[in-house]
Protein backbone atom coordinates (compact mmCIF):
# COMPACT_ATOMS: atom_id res chain seq x y z
CA UNK A 1 0.00 0.00 0.00
CA UNK A 2 1.07 3.59 -0.70
CA UNK A 3 2.21 5.02 2.17
CA UNK A 4 0.69 8.37 3.49
CA UNK A 5 4.15 9.98 4.22
CA UNK A 6 7.28 8.21 2.79
CA UNK A 7 10.36 10.80 4.22
CA UNK A 8 14.07 9.51 3.14
CA UNK A 9 16.92 10.87 4.39
CA UNK A 10 14.83 14.39 5.73
CA UNK A 11 16.97 16.99 7.06
CA UNK A 12 15.15 20.52 8.71
CA UNK A 13 17.59 23.23 9.46
CA UNK A 14 16.78 26.35 11.19
CA UNK A 15 19.61 28.67 10.93
CA UNK A 16 22.57 27.00 12.57
CA UNK A 17 19.73 24.00 14.42
CA UNK A 18 19.61 20.91 12.54
CA UNK A 19 15.70 20.12 14.42
CA UNK A 20 15.46 16.89 12.10
CA UNK A 21 18.74 14.61 11.02
CA UNK A 22 18.47 11.88 8.06
CA UNK A 23 15.12 11.35 9.25
CA UNK A 24 13.93 8.24 7.23
CA UNK A 25 10.47 7.25 8.08
CA UNK A 26 7.17 5.60 6.04
CA UNK A 27 3.74 6.34 7.89
CA UNK A 28 0.68 4.38 6.33
CA UNK A 29 -2.85 5.12 6.88
CA UNK A 30 -4.77 4.02 9.87
CA UNK A 31 -1.26 3.90 12.02
CA UNK A 32 -1.61 5.77 15.06
CA UNK A 33 2.13 7.17 15.85
CA UNK A 34 3.20 8.49 19.04
CA UNK A 35 6.14 10.90 18.88
CA UNK A 36 8.00 11.12 22.01
CA UNK A 37 11.68 12.92 23.19
CA UNK A 38 12.71 15.57 25.38
CA UNK A 39 12.19 19.12 25.03
CA UNK A 40 13.68 20.47 21.68
CA UNK A 41 14.28 17.16 20.36
CA UNK A 42 12.56 17.75 17.16
CA UNK A 43 8.75 16.32 17.55
CA UNK A 44 6.98 20.17 16.66
CA UNK A 45 9.61 20.46 13.44
CA UNK A 46 8.74 16.53 12.43
CA UNK A 47 4.95 16.93 12.78
CA UNK A 48 5.10 20.56 11.39
CA UNK A 49 7.58 19.10 8.17
CA UNK A 50 4.68 16.04 8.05
CA UNK A 51 1.92 19.15 7.31
CA UNK A 52 3.80 21.10 5.11
CA UNK A 53 4.13 24.27 7.27
CA UNK A 54 8.01 23.61 7.21
CA UNK A 55 10.13 22.88 3.97
CA UNK A 56 12.84 19.98 4.63
CA UNK A 57 16.27 21.32 3.67
CA UNK A 58 17.65 18.25 2.95
CA UNK A 59 16.27 15.00 1.86
CA UNK A 60 13.10 13.71 0.10
CA UNK A 61 9.05 13.83 1.98
CA UNK A 62 6.47 12.28 -0.26
CA UNK A 63 3.19 12.60 0.94
CA UNK A 64 0.13 11.46 -0.32
CA UNK A 65 -1.93 14.41 -1.61
CA UNK A 66 -5.00 12.53 -1.82
CA UNK A 67 -5.30 11.96 1.88
CA UNK A 68 -7.14 15.12 3.78
CA UNK A 69 -4.64 16.43 6.78
CA UNK A 70 -5.51 18.45 9.56
CA UNK A 71 -3.60 19.98 12.64
CA UNK A 72 -4.19 20.68 16.45
CA UNK A 73 -1.48 22.71 18.12
CA UNK A 74 -0.54 22.84 22.04
CA UNK A 75 -2.90 26.00 22.64
CA UNK A 76 -5.02 26.61 19.25
CA UNK A 77 -5.87 29.84 17.90
CA UNK A 78 -9.42 31.35 18.10
CA UNK A 79 -10.80 34.11 16.85
CA UNK A 80 -13.28 36.66 18.56
CA UNK A 81 -16.20 35.16 18.13
CA UNK A 82 -18.44 32.30 19.04
CA UNK A 83 -17.54 28.42 18.78
CA UNK A 84 -20.14 27.84 15.95
CA UNK A 85 -18.57 30.70 13.76
CA UNK A 86 -15.09 29.55 14.95
CA UNK A 87 -15.86 26.07 13.24
CA UNK A 88 -17.71 27.30 10.49
CA UNK A 89 -14.59 29.39 8.71
CA UNK A 90 -12.69 26.68 8.57
CA UNK A 91 -15.07 25.12 6.27
CA UNK A 92 -15.54 28.31 4.64
CA UNK A 93 -12.30 28.95 4.05
CA UNK A 94 -12.11 25.40 2.51
CA UNK A 95 -15.02 26.91 -0.11
CA UNK A 96 -18.00 25.56 1.61
CA UNK A 97 -21.01 28.05 1.50
CA UNK A 98 -21.09 29.80 4.85
CA UNK A 99 -24.46 28.95 5.71
CA UNK A 100 -24.10 25.33 5.09
CA UNK A 101 -21.08 25.36 6.84
CA UNK A 102 -22.65 27.08 10.20
CA UNK A 103 -24.89 24.19 9.91
CA UNK A 104 -22.01 21.41 9.67
CA UNK A 105 -20.41 23.54 12.60
CA UNK A 106 -23.09 22.27 14.80
CA UNK A 107 -22.49 18.97 14.02
CA UNK A 108 -19.06 18.96 15.06
CA UNK A 109 -19.66 21.25 18.25
CA UNK A 110 -22.25 18.52 18.89
CA UNK A 111 -19.60 15.91 17.79
CA UNK A 112 -16.97 16.75 20.80
CA UNK A 113 -19.97 17.36 23.02
CA UNK A 114 -20.22 21.67 22.92
CA UNK A 115 -23.37 22.18 21.17
CA UNK A 116 -24.71 23.77 24.12
CA UNK A 117 -21.70 26.45 24.23
CA UNK A 118 -21.98 26.92 20.54
CA UNK A 119 -22.81 30.37 20.82
CA UNK A 120 -20.38 31.48 23.88
CA UNK A 121 -17.17 33.08 22.43
CA UNK A 122 -14.53 30.57 22.05
CA UNK A 123 -11.75 32.85 23.79
CA UNK A 124 -14.02 32.64 27.12
CA UNK A 125 -13.76 29.00 26.74
CA UNK A 126 -11.43 27.33 29.38
CA UNK A 127 -8.51 24.96 27.85
CA UNK A 128 -9.89 21.79 27.32
CA UNK A 129 -12.98 23.03 25.74
CA UNK A 130 -11.07 25.44 23.30
CA UNK A 131 -9.05 22.24 22.48
CA UNK A 132 -12.23 20.49 21.66
CA UNK A 133 -13.67 22.89 19.99
CA UNK A 134 -9.97 22.98 18.06
CA UNK A 135 -10.66 18.80 17.41
CA UNK A 136 -14.70 20.13 16.47
CA UNK A 137 -12.79 22.52 13.55
CA UNK A 138 -10.67 19.89 12.43
CA UNK A 139 -13.18 17.09 12.34
CA UNK A 140 -15.47 19.03 10.34
CA UNK A 141 -13.17 18.83 7.49
CA UNK A 142 -13.58 14.96 7.43
CA UNK A 143 -9.06 14.58 7.55
CA UNK A 144 -8.01 11.31 6.92
CA UNK A 145 -5.10 12.40 9.01
CA UNK A 146 -5.20 14.13 12.19
CA UNK A 147 -1.34 15.67 13.12
CA UNK A 148 -1.55 16.50 17.08
CA UNK A 149 1.41 18.49 19.00
CA UNK A 150 0.91 17.95 22.70
CA UNK A 151 -2.91 18.03 21.98
CA UNK A 152 -2.79 17.60 26.53
CA UNK A 153 0.01 19.00 27.81
CA UNK A 154 -1.85 21.85 29.85
CA UNK A 155 -4.98 20.45 30.34
CA UNK A 156 -6.48 19.66 33.57
CA UNK A 157 -6.75 15.57 33.96
CA UNK A 158 -10.56 15.38 33.19
CA UNK A 159 -10.43 17.52 30.50
CA UNK A 160 -7.22 15.79 28.98
CA UNK A 161 -10.04 12.28 29.51
CA UNK A 162 -12.17 14.37 27.29
CA UNK A 163 -9.44 15.08 24.02
CA UNK A 164 -8.15 11.43 24.95
CA UNK A 165 -11.08 9.83 24.10
CA UNK A 166 -12.09 12.02 21.45
CA UNK A 167 -8.71 10.85 19.56
CA UNK A 168 -9.46 7.58 20.02
CA UNK A 169 -13.11 7.58 18.45
CA UNK A 170 -11.42 9.60 15.40
CA UNK A 171 -8.83 6.88 15.36
CA UNK A 172 -11.52 4.06 15.83
CA UNK A 173 -13.33 5.65 12.38
CA UNK A 174 -10.33 5.35 10.98
CA UNK A 175 -8.67 8.52 10.54
CA UNK A 176 -4.64 8.05 10.81
CA UNK A 177 -3.70 10.04 14.49
CA UNK A 178 0.62 10.89 14.37
CA UNK A 179 0.99 12.78 17.65
CA UNK A 180 3.87 14.44 20.42
CA UNK A 181 3.28 13.91 23.76
CA UNK A 182 5.46 14.04 27.19
CA UNK A 183 2.79 11.78 28.88
CA UNK A 184 3.51 8.32 27.96
CA UNK A 185 0.40 7.05 30.04
CA UNK A 186 -1.39 8.67 27.22
CA UNK A 187 1.28 7.19 24.46
CA UNK A 188 0.13 3.28 25.69
CA UNK A 189 -3.57 4.46 25.28
CA UNK A 190 -3.53 5.80 22.19
CA UNK A 191 -0.41 4.83 19.89
CA UNK A 192 -0.19 1.44 17.61
CA UNK A 193 3.36 2.52 16.89
CA UNK A 194 6.28 4.87 19.05
CA UNK A 195 9.00 6.88 17.65
CA UNK A 196 11.41 8.56 19.66
CA UNK A 197 13.33 11.42 18.51
CA UNK A 198 16.55 12.66 20.51
CA UNK A 199 18.46 15.93 18.99
CA UNK A 200 16.49 15.46 15.67
CA UNK A 201 17.68 11.80 15.39
CA UNK A 202 14.87 8.84 15.47
CA UNK A 203 16.44 6.86 17.48
CA UNK A 204 13.85 3.78 18.19
CA UNK A 205 10.84 3.60 16.18
CA UNK A 206 8.83 0.49 17.13
CA UNK A 207 5.29 -0.94 18.10
CA UNK A 208 3.91 -0.01 20.98
CA UNK A 209 4.26 -2.92 22.88
CA UNK A 210 7.78 -3.44 21.84
CA UNK A 211 8.92 0.75 23.02
CA UNK A 212 7.31 -0.05 26.33
CA UNK A 213 8.84 -3.46 26.86
CA UNK A 214 12.44 -3.24 25.66
CA UNK A 215 15.39 -3.35 25.11
CA UNK A 216 15.51 0.19 23.59
CA UNK A 217 18.43 2.40 22.66
CA UNK A 218 20.31 3.51 25.81
CA UNK A 219 19.57 7.11 25.55
CA UNK A 220 15.53 5.82 24.96
CA UNK A 221 15.54 3.65 28.06
CA UNK A 222 17.20 6.40 29.95
CA UNK A 223 14.00 8.46 28.78
CA UNK A 224 11.22 6.47 29.60
CA UNK A 225 12.66 5.50 32.81
CA UNK A 226 13.02 9.09 33.86
CA UNK A 227 9.54 9.83 32.17
CA UNK A 228 7.52 6.90 34.31
CA UNK A 229 9.68 8.02 37.67
N1 LIG B 1 11.24 28.31 13.79
C1 LIG B 1 12.37 27.95 14.39
N2 LIG B 1 13.48 28.71 14.30
C2 LIG B 1 14.64 28.36 14.89
N3 LIG B 1 14.80 27.23 15.60
C3 LIG B 1 13.74 26.43 15.72
C4 LIG B 1 12.47 26.74 15.14
N4 LIG B 1 11.60 25.74 15.44
C5 LIG B 1 12.29 24.86 16.19
N5 LIG B 1 13.57 25.26 16.37
C6 LIG B 1 14.63 24.52 17.09
O1 LIG B 1 14.62 23.20 16.60
C7 LIG B 1 14.83 22.27 17.66
C8 LIG B 1 13.66 21.31 17.74
O2 LIG B 1 12.52 22.01 18.23
P1 LIG B 1 11.07 21.36 18.31
O3 LIG B 1 10.13 22.45 18.73
O4 LIG B 1 10.78 20.64 17.07
O5 LIG B 1 11.24 20.31 19.52
P2 LIG B 1 10.14 19.55 20.36
O6 LIG B 1 10.62 18.14 20.53
O7 LIG B 1 8.80 19.72 19.75
O8 LIG B 1 10.21 20.32 21.77
P3 LIG B 1 9.07 20.50 22.90
O9 LIG B 1 8.89 19.17 23.55
O10 LIG B 1 9.72 21.51 23.82
O11 LIG B 1 7.85 21.03 22.21
C9 LIG B 1 15.05 23.11 18.92
O12 LIG B 1 16.43 23.28 19.10
C10 LIG B 1 14.36 24.41 18.58
O13 LIG B 1 14.93 25.47 19.30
Amino acid sequence: MKPLFDLKTVGVTFGKVQAIKACDLRIQAGERVALVGSNGSGKSTLLRTLHGLVRPSTGSLQVDVAARQAMLFQHPYMLRANAQTNVALGMWLKGMAWKKATTQALSALERVGLLALAQRNAKALSGGQQQRLALARAWALRPDVLLLDEPTASLDPAAKREVEALMAEFAQSGMTLIFSSHNLGQVKRLASRVIYLEQGRLLADLPTHDFFNGPLPPEAEIFVKGELV
